[in-house]
């Protein structure tokens, strides 16, 4: 990263207001009238109305559109556990980009925990005050049973972004680019590098999308999650394969597709060469992917190439679902997201990426031409169609699962943030 690219973040952060959020108000609040009505005597009707019927807290409150994005910091993008309060900018970032991209108001919470069971206690203490809640940057294994737990104690929707949000992404960019050089699913053979949240979630839902167990050569630190391994926790121990590949080098060998969802410059040019014909990298650590684009392009130039970053074509990042995802279930107050609303909007964005692209997009990106193929196999994050594309998908996977407590919204698709 340049110096000058580094002082610009500094700086965008730092100016004219440090961070990246603030509250706005929602109500006039000039006159004495105004005041009486927004606090006291009259917040006491609302109150009471609650009081008596806690659904009442989404007809009077802003709690149906308020996401908490909530961390302790233990795995922040790929720079590893730096704290809870070093996560801030990113949690943030998150806010910013739910409220940016689908309306969603959202604030960031950084969690001091001691152990897992604290962060449990006290996300679902908090939980009331939301209409959602996105668990942020929480390292593996714990992330598993902190989810798990929340959802069950939670009665609305708790979702690991890093897991599920990623996955969704990555399924939908898997199946456009084996689409796009002629292979099929159910033959591909990958290697993941890295075995925590995001890698596991991915894979999960990459065998629910049709790839095969035994064609998923997952690697963490200690190589090929192989049967004969004796140090495997319960969620690694689930992609145990029954194979002599035993390092990263033997997994790569002749895979046609390579998940990295480990950390920065982990996979060199000559690894990347074994690979298949047309191989599919996905190299989605950030900020620094597992290996750079130009070095692909010089080694593989027959790679369908994609990284985490705005700043290369083929951006596989959780942004891309998260704020949509949170749209569709919040507008019909899903109590959970399930596996059918997380398919629904990986279908939604492959399907949107062989859309023709709009000319608000190209203009975005300063490109005069772009459509479906090596450089474009997922929409761009500034397309405003995912936010009726993958809102709408989600939304009606709830109501046909029977999760939504309200019918398909009347609004829906939504063309732009003004509809919500
Ligand atoms: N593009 C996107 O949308 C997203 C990208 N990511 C990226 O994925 C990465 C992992 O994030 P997350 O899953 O949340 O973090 P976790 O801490 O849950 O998992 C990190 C994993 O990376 C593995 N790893 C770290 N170093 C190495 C190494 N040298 N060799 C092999 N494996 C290694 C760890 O192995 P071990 O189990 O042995 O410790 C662990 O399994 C980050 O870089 C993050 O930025 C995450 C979410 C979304
Ligand atoms: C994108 C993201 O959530 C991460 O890298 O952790
Ligand atoms: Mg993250």
């Amino acid at each position: 990263m340049s110096q000058d690219f580094k002082q610009a973040a500094l700086d965008y952060h730092q100016f004219p207001k440090p961070g990246k959020i603030s509250v706005e108000l929602t109500k006039p609040a000039q006159t004495s009238h105004d005041l009486s009505l927004a606090y006291s005597p009259g917040v006491a009707e609302p109150v009471k109305e609650i009081a008596a019927d806690p659904e009442n807290a989404y007809k009077y409150t802003g709690k149906g559109n308020l996401v908490a994005v909530i961390t302790d910091g233990t795995a922040i993008l790929g720079l590893g556990d730096l704290g809870p309060l070093a996560s801030k900018p990113v949690m943030e970032g998150k806010s910013l980009l739910f409220k940016r991209f689908a309306g969603v108001d959202s604030i960031d919470i950084e969690v001091e925990s001691e152990s897992p069971q604290a962060f449990i206690d006290t996300v679902r203490r908090i939980a009331i005050t939301f209409g959602g809640i996105n668990l942020e940057d929480i390292k593996a294994p714990e992330c598993f049973e902190i989810e798990r737990t929340l959802i069950e104690q939670c009665d609305i929707p708790v979702f690991h972004d890093d897991q599920h949000g990623t996955a969704i992404v990555t399924v939908a960019g898997a199946l456009n680019a084996l689409e796009i050089v002629g292979k099929k699913v159910e033959d591909a053979k990958m290697c993941v590098l890295g075995a925590g949240a995001a890698a596991i979630s991915c894979t999960k839902l990459l065998i629910l999308a049709g790839m095969k167990p035994e064609n998923i050569f997952m690697c963490d630190r200690n190589g090929v999650i192989h049967s004969g391994r004796t140090d495997l926790n319960q969620y690694k121990q689930a992609f145990a394969v029954d194979t002599d590949k035993r390092t990263v080098d033997d997994a790569l060998n002749g895979a046609d597709i390579f998940l990295g969802l480990s950390g920065p410059n982990m996979v060199t040019g000559e690894q990347i060469k074994t690979m298949a014909p047309n191989p599919i990298i996905f190299a989605c650590a950030n900020p620094v992917p597992e290996i750079m684009p130009e070095i692909v392009k010089e080694v593989r130039p027959d790679a369908i190439m994609a990284t985490g970053r705005s700043d290369y074509p083929n951006q596989v990042n959780n942004v891309l679902g998260f704020p949509f995802i949170f749209r569709g279930a919040l507008d019909v107050r899903a109590k959970r997201i399930n596996e059918e609303m997380k398919l629904a909007a990986a279908k939604a964005l492959a399907g949107l990426a062989k859309e023709p692209v709009t000319q608000e997009v190209l203009d975005a990106y300063g490109l005069e031409s772009l459509e479906f193929g090596r450089d474009y196999i997922i929409p761009k994050a500034v397309d405003t169609r995912l936010l009726g594309a993958v809102s709408a998908a989600v939304a009606q996977a709830a109501v046909d699962t029977g999760v939504a407590r309200k019918p398909f919204p009347a609004n829906y698709p939504l063309k732009t943030l003004a509809d919500i």
